[in-house]
């Protein structure tokens, strides 16, 4: 047990054999702040952070660069706070995620806007906020933007959000660059729409954007990607479009499995800036599951243990509401007992209290477990916390930000009353 590795921060304490997050005893966070609790390292999230940031100075193409954090992956304020004062810009995709990021410190002029449905509502917030970028996603999207901004008197900075099909080779649940898929405009649209863009007074044209998938741990489809980009921008600039930024969306992988490698940023970047030299673009990057996937655990309780006649059964306090990702993608997350005891080993379904077959966090998990053990589900950070619901009406978890010893309760646990503050009965 002692030889495994774990994520970034996390270990097991030599005097204990309990385990750490940063200088933090895991077991004492969970008896302190209770269970479900998502946690998550300030190193690591530093780390991840300067990993981009560091590669982009580092590199003549990458000088002005700025990452611009995924929002989606983990909006939580203590996080992007700590990024926001870190230097980082923001990738976001709802009026929700601007006001979060505004709320946690960060700077507008480093806030890019994403996604497919923008409301008028969501653009004119945005508008005001004077927000960096638009990443257009379709020609009505544009039409939209244009008016909106014209009737505010407001001129919306722009970019096409390419769609170069290329295949990310990840789930196809979070493969984005694929013709078929319903993010951007296919790249062949592209040229036409640019034209009418640059002849819309309340459009300023910027940029060019792509996002071709998540969790790639093979990087070559990026740099696939800008092949294809490239020759667009030259054109482009042959017409008089002249683009200041190229951003390159995110989906650099990371390892969920022990022993796994997973791309390093500087191998995965460089490719891509030497690709970019001399060309006059910004570099804009919107790294998600990467900054924070493994700066994060969710910390559960073994509430029951139960022996069927083919299966164990760990019966936790955290379920599918709290971390769907499993019953989602059937996706994988390490899970390790917080402190490891000399138990009988046996091979157990980690599953939730939901009423859903699909409520495991992980499956045939050989270990040695006692009612009221903590468990540890790894690489959390990332699309855990905000992708929880209240399904079965179950309160949220708290969120806690590790910084050397010290903790931080950066989101309370909601409580049973929280969860239906708003509502009302009827007498018919
Ligand atoms: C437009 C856009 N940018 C950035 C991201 C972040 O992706 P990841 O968390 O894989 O880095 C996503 C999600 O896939 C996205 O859709
Ligand atoms: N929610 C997905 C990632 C989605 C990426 C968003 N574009 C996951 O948990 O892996």
């Amino acid at each position: 047990m002692s030889q495994r590795q774990f994520p970034h921060s996390c270990h097991l304490n030599d005097q204990n054999q309990t385990l750490h997050l940063e200088d933090c005893n895991l077991q004492t966070v969970a008896e302190t702040f209770g269970t479900p609790a998502y946690v998550y390292s300030r190193a690591a999230l530093t780390d991840a952070y300067q990993a981009f940031a560091d590669t982009l100075a580092a590199h003549p193409a990458g000088q002005d660069g700025l990452v611009c954090f995924a929002v989606k992956a983990n909006s939580n304020l203590g996080v992007l706070s700590l990024f926001a004062q870190l230097g980082s810009g923001f990738d976001i995709v709802s009026g929700g995620e601007l006001a979060r990021v505004l709320a946690a410190g960060g700077n507008p002029k480093k806030v890019v806007f994403s996604g497919v449905g923008k409301t008028e509502e969501e653009m004119i917030a945005a508008l005001n906020a004077g927000i960096l970028c638009f990443n257009v996603e379709s020609a009505s999207e544009l039409d939209r933007l244009s008016t909106v901004a014209a009737r505010i008197g407001k001129r919306a900075p722009i970019s096409l959000r390419v769609n170069p099909d290329v295949d990310a080779k990840t789930h196809p649940y979070i493969s984005t660059g694929l013709k078929e898929n319903k993010f951007g405009v296919p790249i062949t649209d592209a040229l036409a729409l640019y034209r009418h863009a640059a002849s819309l007074p309340a459009i300023e044209v910027t940029g060019i954007d792509c996002h071709i998938g998540s969790q790639l741990l093979d990087p070559s489809p990026f740099v696939e990607a800008l092949e294809r980009i490239l020759p667009l921008v030259d054109t482009l600039k042959a017409e008089g479009i002249h683009l200041h930024h190229i951003d390159l969306g995110g989906g650099l992988g990371i390892y969920y499995h022990e022993g796994q490698t997973e791309p390093v940023v500087a191998d995965y970047l460089r490719p891509l800036l030497d690709r970019l030299t001399g060309r006059g673009l910004r570099v804009l990057l919107e790294p998600g599951r990467r900054l924070v996937g493994n700066a994060g655990v969710l910390l559960t309780k073994v509430e029951y243990l139960k022996h069927g006649e083919d299966k164990h059964f760990a019966i936790v306090d955290a379920a599918m509401n709290d971390l769907a990702r499993p019953a989602l993608y059937e996706a994988w997350h390490d899970i390790v007992p917080v402190k490891p005891h000399n138990g009988e080993a046996r091979t157990y379904d980690i599953v939730g209290p939901v009423c859903e077959t699909g409520d495991f966090l992980g499956q045939a998990r050989p270990m040695a477990l006692q009612q009221g053990d903590l468990l540890a589900v790894l690489s959390a950070g990332a699309y855990g916390m905000v992708m929880s619901s209240n399904y079965n009406t179950r309160p949220r978890a708290a969120e806690v930000l590790i910084d050397g010893d010290k903790t931080h309760l950066v989101r309370e646990r909601e409580t049973v009353a929280s969860l239906y503050a708003g509502e009302k009965t009827i007498q018919f």
